[in-house]
């Protein structure tokens, strides 16, 4: 594969279209996870093709989980139902969060061991309190570099069950819901009774939302009590519903839909809808606040708007988008096509994703021409009279910054997209399905 140094991307004057989206990158991961751990074979219809989740498929195939591509889109993984066929393996994870997390808690609750590491960006996300809160139901972990971080050595677990009856953990929801989430689908590999309590305001809710739907449909009971409290009743294992479709990445439908308003549209993206189990469907209504006109079926949405070439313009917003930490990234770019000034708040956990991305976004935003305010957990963006054409905008391997920043082109300024390869994180073929909606 030929690697380029930069992207280009000239103006365009309109867009119009329609995306097949590639899979949720969330659901994806998942559900090979759940699909390993149950019982019966699965099979797996839509799953996306990205570096993410070949890590994922990777990383079950060295634990001795039996998956094959039955075509395209699909694939068949057989259930181990709860004992993973291999007890001793090395896991190289690259920066995929949704296979790091959830593979560190359901391994630690195994009698293996197991080495996770991952790109050097992974060995500085945290890790530590998802550490703490397995350590405290005896999981036995050592870190192979600075502690509350990846690398990581998991060892055969030691379950306190004679000191105290059941599973009873806390764990941080301020730093990454991703934490709770592995909890909650490792927990069941116990079968034991589980309770877990969320300490501080859980952030990104609506991925515990596809955790627990997820859940449900491979047999598994969670009592929600509010967002602090989780019980597993005992005696539960997962169940392979036989078949699961994965929807559309409604994160990756972001883009497009941003396209739609930013070009005239419409833009239709298939794949998500109002049937979607994906928080990010609701990155539509921020931009409905912003002018943008929404239609919305089960599987599709489809926007248009004010057309930027023809000086239409969006309404600035004052938002809190906790709910949709990946999407708001997108807003972040529209902030530039906007009346005035954009408020985009409560976004600290941007700090520990792919990059810092609030100071990513800072300065990627001010070399367009933007005045950026850069707080400890916000960004306020003031657009310039006229965008810089031809900026040069780094990507810091974060595939979201790539696919934000290719926007400008579409509001109708030339931009340059270095390392545009890091789209394969979650979207392989980003730019040419943009091209496919750009007139
Ligand atoms: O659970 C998930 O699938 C995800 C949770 C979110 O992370 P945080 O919970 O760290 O915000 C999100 O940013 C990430 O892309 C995917
Ligand atoms: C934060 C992200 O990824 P991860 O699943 O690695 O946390 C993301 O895709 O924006």
């Amino acid at each position: 594969m030929t690697t380029l140094a930069h992207l280009d991307l000239a103006p365009c004057g309109a867009t119009a279209g329609t995306v097949r989206l590639p899979g949720s990158k969330s659901i994806s991961n998942r559900t090979l996870l759940l699909a390993a751990l149950s019982e019966g074979d699965t099979e797996v219809r839509g799953l996306l093709d990205s570096d993410d989740t070949r890590r994922m498929l990777e990383a079950l195939g060295a634990l001795g989980v039996q998956w094959r591509q039955l075509n395209e889109r699909d694939y068949l993984v057989e259930g181990c139902a709860g004992r993973l066929p291999v007890k001793q393996a090395e896991l190289f994870l690259g920066n995929a969060g949704t296979a790091f997390r959830p593979l560190t808690a359901a391994l630690a609750l195994m009698d293996g061991e197991f080495r996770l590491s991952g790109v050097p960006r992974m060995h500085e996300r945290p890790i530590g309190d998802l550490v703490d809160a397995l350590r405290s139901l005896g999981a036995q972990i050592d870190y192979l570099g600075q502690p509350g971080f990846p690398p990581l050595a998991i060892h055969p677990w030691q379950n306190q069950r004679n000191e105290h009856p059941g599973l009873r953990t806390r764990v941080r929801g301020d730093v990454s819901s991703q934490f709770l989430t592995a909890l909650l689908m490792a927990l069941p590999l116990s079968g034991e009774d589980g309770l877990i309590s969320v300490e501080g305001e859980l952030i990104s809710k609506p991925y515990i939302e596809i955790t627990l739907n997820l859940m449900r449909r491979f047999g598994l009971h969670v009592e929600k009590r509010g967002w602090n409290e989780f019980h597993l009743p005992a005696g539960q294992g997962y169940h392979s519903p036989g078949v699961i479709h994965v929807e559309g990445d409604a994160s990756s439908a972001s883009y497009f839909l941003a396209a739609g308003a930013l070009g005239g549209g419409p833009v239709r993206v298939e794949g998500v809808g109002s049937d979607s189990i994906q928080g990010d469907v609701k990155f539509a209504d921020t931009l409905a606040q912003m002018g943008a006109l929404i239609a919305l079926g089960e599987d599709w949405i489809e926007s248009s708007g004010p057309v930027a070439a023809r000086g239409g313009k969006l309404k600035a917003i004052d938002a809190d988008l906790n709910h949709i930490p990946d999407a708001a990234m997108t807003i972040a770019v529209l902030a530039l096509f906007a009346d005035g000034t954009t408020t985009i708040r409560n976004v600290a956990s941007w700090r520990v994703k792919e990059t810092d991305r609030l100071a990513a976004m800072a300065t990627e935003l001010r070399k367009v021409g933007a005045t950026v305010e850069e707080g400890a957990d916000y960004l306020r963006i003031t657009p310039p009279a006229t965008l810089t054409p031809n900026a040069v905008i780094d990507t810091y391997d974060d595939h979201r910054m790539a696919m934000c920043f290719s926007l400008v082109a579409v509001g109708g300024t030339p931009i340059r997209i270095m390392d545009p390869q890091c789209v394969a994180k979650t979207f392989p073929d980003y730019f040419a399905e943009l091209a496919t909606v750009s007139r």
